[in-house]
């Protein structure tokens, strides 16, 4: 359908489809009842995505108006002037809640290609839905994109349609059910891993690192990742979620708690999450893990070093910053340490700007940071892909909001490859960070058993 077959992008190259790129594009927007967002992307033979924020932002799409890849180091400039020209081409004829954005990531390294379990997934790729549903306090709206004010239209009476026969709750399904297994990363290579990470971060090469492991579990059947998602939301409300799927290859999904940046306008929002305790039923245990994380000397240690990073690279770009005071983030099966981060931007920039400086921030990547990437790759046996990199949407503005992709997994047919890390410093004991891992392998594991 959607211009997908025979793609081929050499590294550094950047690609926008249909090939060469729209002259124009229209949308058309009209406001609905309710319906159910899981049921429009309840396909896999169509490129669908879907992004949901803890504040009550939701949107569906379906379908191709127009896609760009990019790769290599310059692939965040890429992708905005790529994306620039669709958007120039583009007349949107509706409210702004309504208007067509750009969605998708990056990889976590630029020089990342395609394969399996990443097939379909460059290291750089967004679509600009053909369909598009959006939910939030300004109503539902659905959204077309044509070639001409006509196809617009006629796509829109189309979906209005579909969108009649199509249930307004979609159930939440069933798990699929756990058949096996499978870690990258053993114990002992686990415990061998950090072991060097303390030796580098001993000898002054390194301060911080996160290191990471996949667990590829085979299923009983294929997984119906929409409700996985809408089980997600019941059980972590105050996460966000995400679903990127291309024609072809896998699925990327995922609940994960942490921002990497909004923006609106000249706002900036962002935030430093590290540091990592379980929760427990008892409230005592509970407020006895959390102080136990916010008196942690090391724990501050290494969180602090995510808030030096992120204003180190936000303060260049800023009028003003300002860094709010520290509290604890309490998800379903895991406490964090959280610093809201926020700035005024000096002058106009590109959400992406503010993505490429922050990405990867040393919650998911380490101090410095060419010693903790090289580290990573020594260490690492998986391809991180996706997993801990930006996702998200903008639009023609330059203005929107990425989540960094942890708590997430990539689906193909009956196999879910799930990814977790965590920060290692001096004074990390190689045993309580293998545990810390696993908790967060959990949020996306239960609701596959
Ligand atoms: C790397 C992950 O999580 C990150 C690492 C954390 C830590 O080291 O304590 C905490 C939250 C996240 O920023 C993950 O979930 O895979």
């Amino acid at each position: 359908m959607d211009q997908s077959s025979g793609e081929r992008r050499l590294a550094g190259e950047t690609g926008t489809k249909p090939a060469d790129g729209p002259t124009t594009l229209t949308s058309r927007s009209r406001e609905l009842e309710d319906v159910s967002f899981g049921a429009i992307v309840d396909v896999a033979t169509d490129s669908r995505m879907l992004w949901a924020t803890p504040d009550g932002l939701e949107v569906v799409g379906r379908g191709v108006a127009a896609q760009v890849t990019a790769s290599g180091p310059e692939r965040f400039d890429r992708i905005r002037a790529q994306t620039a020209r669709v958007f120039d081409a583009l007349d949107h004829d509706g409210p702004a809640v309504a208007r067509p954005r750009a969605f998708g990531g990056f990889s976590f390294h630029d020089g990342h290609e395609s394969g399996p379990p990443w097939t379909g997934f460059g290291a750089a790729s967004f679509v600009v839905p053909r369909t598009l549903v959006v939910r939030s306090d300004e109503g539902t709206w659905l959204t077309t994109v044509g070639n001409d004010p006509d196809e617009a239209t006629a796509r829109l009476e189309h979906w209005i349609e579909r969108l009649d026969d199509m249930p307004t709750m979609q159930p939440s399904g069933t798990a699929p059910g756990i058949d096996s297994t499978t870690r990258t990363t053993s114990r002992e290579i686990w415990t061998e891993q950090v072991e060097t990470a303390l030796e580098r971060i001993e000898r002054g090469a390194l301060t911080k690192v996160v290191l990471a492991q996949a667990l590829s579990v085979e299923l009983d059947e294929p997984v119906d990742i929409p409700g996985t998602l809408e089980r997600l939301r019941r059980r972590y409300p105050n996460c966000y979620r995400f679903l990127i799927g291309h024609e072809v290859g896998g699925t990327f999904f995922g609940a994960p708690p942490e921002r990497l940046v909004s923006k609106h306008g000249t706002r900036v929002e962002t935030e430093a999450l590290a540091g990592s305790v379980p929760r427990s039923d008892a409230p005592e245990e509970d407020e006895a893990y959390a102080d136990q994380m916010r008196d942690s000397e090391k724990v501050q240690r290494e969180h602090g070093l995510v808030v030096e990073a992120i204003r180190d690279q936000l303060e260049p770009l800023a009028s003003e910053l300002q860094i709010d005071d520290q509290t604890i983030r309490r998800l379903a099966n895991i406490q964090h340490l959280q610093t809201p981060i926020s700035a005024t931007l000096e002058g106009d920039r590109h959400v992406l700007e503010i993505v490429e400086a922050l990405h990867p921030t040393p919650a998911v990547g380490g101090v410095p940071p060419a010693a903790a990437w090289e580290t990573i790759r020594d260490a690492e046996t998986f391809d991180r892909g996706w997993y801990a990199a930006p996702v998200g949407w903008f639009d023609g503005n330059g203005d929107g909001e990425f989540a960094v992709g942890i708590r997430s997994g990539i689906a193909t047919d009956e196999t879910v490859t799930l990814f977790a890390g965590n920060g290692i410093v001096a004074d990390s004991d190689p045993d309580d960070e293998w545990e810390e891992v696993q908790l967060k392998f959990r949020p996306i594991l239960d609701e596959l058993r």
